[in-house]
């Protein structure tokens, strides 16, 4: 099980510090959407050059030319590229088939999708590395997780890695690691506490010993 770090709310700079904070207990630096929307690639490129032995994900959320957007975030130095699960098929086919080329990887981020049993087990058959259950900010705020979605995912995914996020904090990472996803993404839970570091640290030690 591996630990995420997901970086929305900040600018370059900002987001390089926090990781240089947190950087020994995670294991994938992700380049939020609102991130790539106000920096556009570079983000991706520069947190790359920063912490070259990090995986960065590029939440790019895409929806339509899935080859083209998985080829210059890989360029950029994604390792991980997100695609919606809610696109059609030949958009997912496309964006694995590029993924392949560069050695990096796509996660099917699930946000909204109404039978998610059904739409997950189409997913895993395309060849997609992750399938993740996501809990968006406008539905976090109206008191919605992700929790049960991902027991959902667990029990009709064969092939494809699950993951999981919105609004994982602290107090809510135990049920979490309980389910077995094989990847945790985290973003305000590390971000908005006082102390990142001993955060991000207490959580990389949950999953280590879930994990063993
Ligand atoms: O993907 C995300 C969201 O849609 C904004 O782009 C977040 O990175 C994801 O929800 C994790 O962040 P938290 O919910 O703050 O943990």
């Amino acid at each position: 099980m591996k630990l995420q770090l997901a970086l929305d709310l900040v600018n370059i700079p900002e987001g390089i510090a926090v990781v240089k904070e947190v950087e020994q207990f995670v294991d994938v630096v992700e380049i939020g959407t609102p991130v790539v929307i106000n920096e556009g690639l570079r983000a991706v490129k520069e947190m790359k050059e920063a912490f070259p032995n990090l995986t960065v994900l590029a939440d790019l959320k895409v929806m339509d030319a899935g080859g083209y957007e998985v080829m210059v975030a890989s360029q950029a130095g994604a390792g991980i590229v997100t695609v919606l699960g809610a696109t059609d098929d030949a958009t997912i086919k496309g964006a694995v088939e590029e993924a392949k080329k560069h050695g990096s990887e796509i996660l099917i981020d699930m946000i909204n999708i109404k039978d998610l049993a059904k739409r997950a087990q189409e997913v895993d058959a395309l060849g997609v590395d992750y399938i993740c259950v996501h809990t968006g900010y406008d539905l976090q705020a109206a008191g919605e997780t992700p929790f049960e979605q991902l027991k959902t995912i667990k029990s009709v995914v064969k092939n494809a890695k699950t993951a999981v996020a919105g609004g994982i904090k602290l107090e809510t990472l135990p049920g979490v690691i309980e389910a077995q996803p094989d990847l945790v993404i985290v973003g305000g839970g590390i971000t908005g506490a006082d102390d990142k570091k001993a955060v991000a640290a207490e959580m990389q030690q949950l999953i280590q010993k879930a994990t063993v």
